[in-house]
Formats: structure tokens, C-alpha cells, sequence
């Protein structure tokens, strides 16, 4: 009725011409989300170029058994073995995981996050000819081809379609040829043309390159379900059936759940299940009966109720002295590899070719030598190429956030409205609280912008970032790196080019003047791009991250010096948390230092001015350095711009460590 050994090995028309593959085999496998026992003494196998398919109804445990089984999800009893030895780190990495959302930026084309996933998940010893090599390989497997430069899209904007998008999300996995590869309901959300010929094509795939499918499916039709070698049914956690896919409807028949012709097979096993609780006991019983009879696999055949699990017939593990000649096979590799200079590191044994011979050779359990490989193969790459990936990768998705159509049209038609409010705005007393307001205008414009666009940039690309650290592709230091570096072009092109308009067009202090005001805006720039950076982290969801960047803006506004001179004492000191501040008197500093004077407010027919110097006789003008002191704009430049060094350190720094171990992925 059910399977054995070599039923599941020898299925026709398997072709294996992908090396030795991984079988995995489960045993009594109990697991727990919090105190609640979600999995319960459930077992399995599947062999390599073969198929298994998780299904049950909705929270029957399926998500948690396939988490489970790709050790993202404790195990609390039982066994999970890959060719006889337990899952490992290194062990894990022969392993993929396909998520449910196929979440990408959206963006960037098909060939572009191909490309991308390639070059930070293939080890450094692959030249890029033949990272791109097997990216086509991948592509053509999958029958991607034809979509390669369509982007990837998402609700707002129309890419790839769902089907599209689902193989591209099993291409990014199978980037690092992976031996075992775990699928999250593949066909969920695809229409039935769809989701066949994407299930045919993983069984196509799965039989050539003699890789393990186990895959969890809900409601597939006939057809789909045939294509599965095997299946696994589960029920409130417990294990309803094991074996081959054929022979379902043959078990529910023994428990005399006879199926009528011409129904869907999964659709009768689920709505047995959801039937009534007797009904499903029947079944969940007749199950583990047929755990102890003789047609299930040996290695199978473990206890329930905490009785005694058999070993692992030593067939399934490699003969002895093989193993212990390839441990010291490898050891010797890795130590050739210790004693070369650090310049070999391009040559044919460097960390990344230890890392593929490594990855092609069969593991060995053995701690030593797992935590000497280990430390090889932390990163599939070092530390540049995964940030100088990393940096194109953010600049082509940030270009369009940051600088897109409707960005431009508003940078320009701001830059215009300014340009004439204060055009060639005259040097006098009576101008001068306008002087004050188109400076600190800018200061306002070039801050708060890039903050905005960085508070919405890192929530919008939390998902894919997750997705990517769960899978260990890169280092969180160089995402950080590359993000805040690759940002930093289209965030100083606004200061650049509309600043410069505006300064010239207002008639500001002077050639000098201009460049050390052009300078300070893009300190000041940078400021506002690490305070969004930090809040856009600390809150990862777009709607928080707004409102606390509208308060954090509106208290920065308000203390940045302009609107009020004068405030109570004992509030005085918040002025010193707003960026602004800061930007605003420093600018004003480079305004009104080595700068014409100001034409006195009597001159210009106003009686009485501020100004003492204007109280003299016959004096018409105002020294700018009186301007400064009448405003208490006392301190040195450089006292003005340290601080906002000050913030751009602190808020990146924060902002790293909130990344790396508070926002982790899950
Ligand atoms: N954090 C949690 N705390 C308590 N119970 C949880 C938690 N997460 C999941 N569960 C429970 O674990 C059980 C199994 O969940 P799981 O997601 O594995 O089911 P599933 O079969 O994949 O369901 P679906 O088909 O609806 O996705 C469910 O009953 C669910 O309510």
C-alpha cells in the first residue's frame, strides 16, 4: 500500500545526471510554536530526483513541518537526517527554501536580479562569465528566457506575471544549485495552466539535476497531484498518510473511505479529513498502523509515544574508511589553503574554491571539521563583492524612489517658485528677515527631502532584505554599507543642481561663499539621510515611520531657529536636538561673514532701525558681522557644522546595530 526504499528509487524515467543527491528522511518529528505542539510524530522520506508533497488543511502543520525540516524551525524530538547525517550548518547550505511571497524589488529587471543573486550567492572563484553562465542555465531550465528584461514589479506597477515571478523566486534559489529544495505552497495564487507547467517543470528539473523536491500544496488539481512521487497528509499536526502519491485513494478505500469515480483525489483526502473528528482519528489511526507494517520503509518504522527510534541502517551512510580518507582529504585542502599568502586569494585553492569542493564533496559528521569549514564558508562572498553588488543593486532601485519623473517636476517647479520670490533679493535691513527666510528655506528643503525619501526607502525593501539575511546571502554591514553609499549620488544631485540655482538667483553672499554653502547642504543633506535611514529602520513599517519623520520634522522646524528666537529658558536647550539649528546658523554664518554690508532701514525710508550702527549720523550701512551678533549667531563655523558630523555618526551607527540585532529576520 505504501512505500519502500526501492519503490521510491527506481520510479521510470528517472534520469540522474546531477551527482550524488540528497535523501532525506524524517523521523518522528515533533516540533513546537510556543507551548502549543504543532507537530507531532510525524516521519518521511524522499529520496534525490524525487518529489514530496506536503498537504493537509489549513493549520494542519505543514508550513511548520517543511520550516522544520529546512531547520529554520526547531526541532523539540525525532530525527531529520540528510544521507544519514544530521543537519548541519554545512549541511544546510546544500539546502534551499523557497518562500511563499515572491517578494523582489520591484524595479529592477529579471536579468537584473538574476544577475545580482548570482554574483553575491556564487563564491568568488567563479568568474563572473561563469556566474552569468549559469544564470542562462537556470534561466533556461526554468523557461524564463523570453521575460528576462521585464521588471520585476509589484501592486503599483505591472512586471512580471504570477507565474513569472514564482519561477523566478525558485531561480533565485537555484542560483547556488542547491541538492534539496523546500517549497512553500508554489502553486498558490497561480491559475491551473500555470501551476501545472511550473510543478512540470520542477519534476523535469528535479529528475535531470537528481535534486530533492519537497514542496507544501493546497488544493491541487488531479493532474498536479500526480506529478508528486510522494505524499505526506496532515492533520492537526499529526501524520494522515505517507507514501506514494498512487496509492492514497487505495488507503482511504482499506479504511473504507471508498472515492466515487471522477473526483479530484485531493480534493476527497481533504474533505475526509475535515469531515468529522471520528473520521479523521480513522484515518490519523490507520496511519500509524501502517507506520508498523512491514511495507513502509525500515528507516520509517520508528516508535510513537516516545518508544525507542531505530538508527539509521548503516547502508544509508557511507562505508567508514571512505568517510575517514575524505575528512583527511579535506583537511589537508584546507590546510594548503591556510599556509598560502593572503594574494592567492584569486588563485585556484582560494577561500571560494574550497568552498565549491567543499559543497560538491559528501559531508562528514564531525565537529572539528565542521567548524573549520564553517569558518571558511560563513559568506558565499567576501566582503567587496557582496557591497559593490549590493550598491548597484540599491542605486538601480533607489534611482526611481528617489529621482523619479514626478520628484524632478517637484524639485524644479519648487527651484523656480523660490528662484522668483526672492529674485536678486535686495541687501537692506528691510529685506533681511527675507534673507533669513530663503536661507533657512533651503536648509528646510535639502534636510527634510532626503529624509523622507530614505524613511520610506528601508521599509518598502524590508521583505526582500529579510528574505535575503534569512538565507544568509550577505553580511548586514555590507547592505548598510552599499545603502547608505549608493543613495548618497541622488541625494546630493538636489543641493547640486537646485541649490546652486537658487543661490545665484537669490544673489547670496559670493563665490566663496557659495562653495562652502553648497558644502554644508551636503552635510546637512547626509544628516537628514541617516535620521530617515534610523527612523525608516527602527520602525520597518512605512505608516509608523511617516508619522514619527512628520513629528521629528515639524519639532525640527520649529526649534531650527527661525520661527521663534526666544525660547523659555527651560525649554532653550531643545534647540541643540534639532539638525536644522545647526545647518540654519551655519549657513547664515557663511552669509554674513567677509560679505557687503546691509543698507540701514532709514536709508530706505524706514525711521527707525535695529541696527546701533545705523543710529549714527550719516551712517547708512550695517557691517554683516553686526548682523550675526544681532541675531546671536555667536559661535564659530565650525562649532555650527561639527554637531551635524556628530549626527550623521551617531544615527548610522544606531541605525546599524537596530539592523543587525533588533530588526532581524525571523
Ligand atoms: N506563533 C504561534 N503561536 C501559536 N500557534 C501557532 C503560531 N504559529 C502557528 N501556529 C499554529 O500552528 C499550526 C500550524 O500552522 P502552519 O502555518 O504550519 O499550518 P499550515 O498547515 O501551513 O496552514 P495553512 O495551509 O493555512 O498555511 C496552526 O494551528 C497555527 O495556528
Amino acid at each position: 500500500m505504501t512505500l519502500s526504499n526501492s519503490d521510491m528509487s527506481s520510479k521510470p524515467g528517472t534520469k540522474t545526471n546531477g551527482g550524488r543527491g540528497l535523501e532525506l528522511v524524517f523521523r518522528d518529528v515533533t516540533a513546537h510554536i510556543g507551548p502549543k505542539e504543532v507537530l507531532k510524530d510525524v516521519s518521511g522520506m524522499v529520496k534525490a530526483g524525487q518529489l514530496l508533497a506536503i498537504m493537509g488543511p489549513s493549520g494542519a502543520g505543514k508550513t511548520t513541518l517543511l520550516n522544520t525540516l529546512a531547520g529554520r524551525n526547531p526541532l523539540s524530538s525525532g530525527e531529520i537526517t540528510l544521507n544519514g547525517s544530521k543537519i548541519n550548518k554545512s549541511l544546510k547550505r546544500k539546502v534551499c527554501y523557497v518562500l511563499q511571497q515572491d517578494v523582489f524589488f520591484p524595479n529592477l529587471t529579471l536579468k537584473e536580479t538574476l544577475t545580482f543573486a548570482a554574483m553575491v550567492r556564487l563564491p568568488d572563484s567563479m568568474s563572473r562569465k561563469e556566474k552569468l553562465e549559469k544564470v542562462n542555465e537556470i534561466v533556461d531550465a526554468l523557461d524564463l528566457t523570453k521575460c528576462l528584461e521585464t521588471i520585476m514589479g509589484d501592486m503599483w506597477t505591472r512586471g512580471l506575471s504570477g507565474g513569472e515571478k514564482k519561477r523566478a523566486n525558485i531561480a533565485c534559489e537555484l542560483i547556488t544549485d542547491p541538492l534539496m529544495i523546500y517549497l512553500d505552497e508554489p502553486t498558490s495564487g497561480l491559475d491551473y495552466s500555470t501551476a501545472f507547467s511550473l510543478v512540470q517543470t520542477l519534476k523535469t528539473y528535479a529528475r535531470q539535476h537528481n535534486k530533492t523536491v519537497v514542496a507544501t500544496i493546497h488544493q491541487p488539481s488531479s493532474f498536479i497531484f500526480y506529478q508528486f512521487d510522494s505524499l505526506l497528509l496532515m492533520s492537526e499536526g499529526e501524520s494522515a498518510y505517507y507514501g506514494d502519491i498512487d496509492k492514497v485513494v487505495e488507503f482511504f478505500g482499506s479504511v473504507g473511505m471508498e472515492m466515487s469515480q471522477h473526483y479530484n483525489p485531493a480534493d476527497f483526502v481533504l474533505e475526509k479529513l475535515k469531515e468529522d473528528e471520528k473520521t479523521r482519528k480513522r484515518i490519523v489511526d490507520a496511519a500509524y498502523d501502517q507506520r508498523k507494517k512491514n511495507e513502509w520503509p525500515t528507516m520509517l518504522r520508528g516508535s510513537q509515544n516516545g518508544r525507542k527510534i531505530e538508527n539509521v541502517p548503516s547502508s544509508v551512510l557511507k562505508d567508514d574508511a571512505d568517510k575517514s580518507k575524505r575528512f583527511y582529504d579535506k583537511i589537508n585542502i584546507i590546510k594548503r589553503f591556510r599556509s598560502k599568502p593572503k594574494e592567492a586569494a584569486n588563485d585556484e585553492e582560494d577561500p571560494g574554491s574550497i568552498h565549491m569542493s567543499l559543497m560538491e564533496l559528501d559531508e562528514i559528521d564531525n565537529g572539528a571539521m565542521e567548524t573549520v569549514i564553517d569558518k571558511k564558508r560563513k559568506w558565499p562572498t567576501g566582503f567587496l563583492t557582496q557591497y559593490t553588488n549590493l550598491t548597484i543593486r540599491t542605486f538601480r532601485q533607489s534611482k526611481t524612489q528617489i529621482f523619479n519623473r514626478f520628484k524632478v517636476i517637484e524639485a524644479v517647479t519648487m527651484t523656480i517658485l523660490v528662484s522668483l520670490i526672492w529674485f536678486q533679493l535686495p541687501r537692506t535691513e528691510a529685506t533681511l528677515r527675507d534673507r533669513m527666510g530663503v536661507i533657512f528655506f533651503m536648509s528646510m528643503n535639502y534636510g527634510f527631502t532626503p529624509l523622507f525619501d530614505t524613511v520610506t526607502s528601508f521599509p518598502s525593501e524590508r521583505m526582500v532584505i529579510n528574505k535575503e539575511r534569512a538565507s544568509g546571502w550577505y553580511r548586514v554591514s555590507a547592505y548598510y554599507l552599499a545603502k547608505m553609499t549608493s543613495e548618497l549620488p541622488l541625494i546630493l544631485a538636489q543641493p547640486l543642481v537646485f541649490g546652486t540655482i537658487v543661490y545665484w538667483s537669490v544673489g547670496l553672499n559670493g563665490v566663496s561663499a557659495y562653495f562652502a554653502t553648497l558644502g554644508t547642504l551636503f552635510i546637512h543633506s547626509i544628516a537628514g539621510q541617516s535620521i530617515g535611514l534610523f527612523l525608516g529602520i527602527a520602525c520597518m513599517d512605512i505608516r509608523r515611520a511617516m508619522t514619527i519623520a512628520t513629528v521629528c520634522i515639524m519639532t525640527t522646524m520649529l526649534l531650527g531657529g527661525f520661527y521663534t528666537r526666544h525660547l523659555p529658558f527651560w525649554l532653550s536647550w531643545l534647540k541643540y536636538i534639532s539638525f536644522l539649528y545647526y545647518t540654519f546658523h551655519c549657513l547664515m554664518s557663511l552669509e554674513f561673514t567677509d560679505a557687503p554690508p546691509v543698507l540701514c532701514a532709514s536709508s530706505t525710508n524706514i525711521s527707525v532701525s535695529q541696527f546701533s550702527s545705523c543710529l549714527h549720523q550719516n551712517a547708512t550701512t550695517i557691517p554683516s558681522h553686526e548682523v550675526l551678533q544681532f541675531f546671536e549667531i555667536d559661535w564659530p563655523f565650525w562649532q555650527y557644522l561639527l554637531p551635524l558630523f556628530i549626527f550623521i555618526i551617531a544615527f548610522r551607527i544606531a541605525g546599524y546595530f537596530v539592523l543587525r540585532f533588533v530588526q532581524r529576520p525571523h
